[in-house]
């Protein structure tokens, strides 16, 4: 197994290779104990944002060579993903007050849970998810983390290669200046999406550690930047209304129907309302505002694995990259939300791409604004298969030393079937919706709370202080939000009319 051994300042604590069976399951042990000791424990009520140097674990057997910079660009390009084109669409139908309120709490909460998380990771030592959840539940605890890490990072990446899979021929299409699609294995989405896990994703994802991934992910940073300027940009130079706006309110009819439908008059005064931004709204469409949410704000199976490369690791340190990482996502998903749908208005689509294509697909900004998306989200593809290998590792190889050849093929074969599932079952991706809708929140919400309650050892923190409290209501929050998504999710399917058939 990679992981390595961790020891705080004064003693030495083994991961859970080493110390499992040795240490009962689910009870705190005087060893759990000894890791943080009396004079650093956790305080009661300890603020998730404070800074308290004397309370730092540091671990100091496992020398992690990741610079703080660089760990703030991977664990951001981790949360950038294909959430940010769900964004502008969530705008649409919560408005924009709603919006920003919805969009700070789900901020601020996947902040508590990255705290909860190196809380957690501190007492018993180990920075692995899975290995969290066995030392609060024991194996089924593991294997509940380590399958929502794999659904929700497959469900992740599965989105991502759609995207290149739909994107890519149009870009290339374009750059040839084809104005028909044509039958070259170079306009062939399933060929693309082939062709760039092969000569991109995989050598990245075959990289044994993650840190060596801060340049790519810089990398991809500085594409969704290039996206959100020309997303601002777009707004000033996209007329509204779009004649297509009419078509899509009245049910994606061609230009000339609608235009011998409406009456110019009647066509002005829609006009008008429709090029009005709402600030508060309220309909059948804003349940699905938490779900694309929360998605976007996933990272919590890279936060650990991002922390055991860190150097000079230390609990205050991983917060503030996690703050400062959340922090710059939730400035760039506000504003690409905020002027994507300030072009669009009610127009806009569950994906912004596919919005802008519709005004002019030939348009060379717009079309520099795919490859930055498609090299963002390529780019994203190996961090996120990172913790999908790891804890693969954590199931089925825990007590074995690291391997090449393992390592090569499990991220081979993770690669093959994402692959096979985007090329040949593109319609499963429907599937993930659901899964969106039951691991994000569990992963977010769920877990780090009850792992939380679980580790945290009652002499330091009875089961009714403040923190465990809280995390016990963080917990039931998540179930809320898992039990309200599912029930939309399926209200949607049973009356047929789902319209979120967005990428993510
Ligand atoms: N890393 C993930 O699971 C999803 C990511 N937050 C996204 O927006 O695409």
């Amino acid at each position: 197994m990679e992981a390595p051994l961790q020891m705080e300042m004064v003693e030495l604590v083994p991961n859970g290779k080493h110390l499992e069976g040795l240490l009962p399951v689910a009870t705190p042990t005087a060893s759990n104990q000894r890791v943080e000791g009396p004079g650093r424990s956790c305080v009661e009520g300890e603020g998730f944002l404070q800074k308290s140097p004397s309370k730092e674990p540091h671990f100091t057997d496992f020398e992690g060579k990741t610079s703080f910079g660089m760990s703030v660009f991977n664990l951001s390009n981790a949360i950038m993903g294909s959430g940010i084109l769900g964004l502008a669409y969530a705008m649409a139908n919560t408005g924009i007050i709603l919006f920003l309120f919805l969009l700070t709490a789900v901020a601020l909460l996947s902040s508590y849970s990255i705290h909860l998380l190196l809380k957690s990771s501190g007492i018993v030592g180990i920075r692995a998810y899975e290995q969290l959840g066995y030392r609060a539940f024991g194996t089924p605890g593991k294997l509940a983390a380590a399958l929502a890490i794999t659904l929700q990072n497959i469900g992740a990446m599965s989105s991502y290669l759609y995207i290149i899979k739909s994107e890519l021929p149009l870009v290339i299409q374009t750059f040839l200046n084809l104005e028909e699609q044509t039958s070259g294995w170079y306009t062939n989405g399933n060929y693309l999406v082939i062709l760039v896990s092969v000569i991109v994703i995989l050598p990245l994802a075959l990289m044994r550690q993650l840190g060596y991934l801060g340049y790519s992910s810089g990398f991809s940073l500085s594409c969704m930047v290039f996206f959100l300027i020309a997303v601002i940009y777009k707004k000033f130079h996209v007329p509204c209304p779009l004649p297509l706006h009419f078509a899509n309110i009245t049910g994606n009819f061609s230009l000339s129907e609608v235009i011998k439908e409406e009456g110019q008059l009647q066509m002005e005064t829609d006009a008008t309302a429709f090029c009005t931004p709402s600030y508060f709204t309220l309909n059948t469409q804003t349940a699905y505002t938490i779900p694309i949410m929360a998605f976007a704000f996933v990272c919590h199976p890279e936060v650990l694995p991002i922390y055991t490369e860190l150097k000079d690791p230390s609990k205050r340190k991983m917060q503030h990259i996690s703050n400062l990482s959340i922090a710059v996502m939730y400035v760039m998903y506000f504003l690409a939300a905020l002027f994507g749908y300030l072009t669009f208005y009610d127009g806009v689509e569950s994906e912004l791409l596919h919005t802008y294509s519709k005004v002019d697909s030939f348009d060379v900004l717009i079309l520099c604004v795919r490859v930055a998306v498609l090299t963002a989200v390529t780019l994203t593809v190996p961090i996120v298969l990172f913790p999908v290998r790891r804890a693969i590792q954590q199931m089925m190889f825990q007590d074995q030393e690291f391997s090449w050849l393992r390592h090569v093929l499990i991220a081979l074969s993770l690669l093959t079937c994402i692959n096979l599932l985007v090329i040949f079952a593109p319609n499963i991706l429907g599937i993930f919706g659901v899964i969106g809708a039951t691991s994000a929140p569990c992963l977010i919400f769920i877990f780090p709370a009850i792992f939380y309650f679980r580790i945290m050892p009652i002499e330091k923190e009875p089961a009714r202080s403040t923190p465990k409290i809280l995390a016990l209501c963080f917990a039931a929050l998540g179930l809320l939000l898992m039990t309200m998504s599912l029930s939309f999710i399926i209200i949607d399917w049973v009356s047929g009319t789902s319209q979120h058939g967005g990428s993510h």
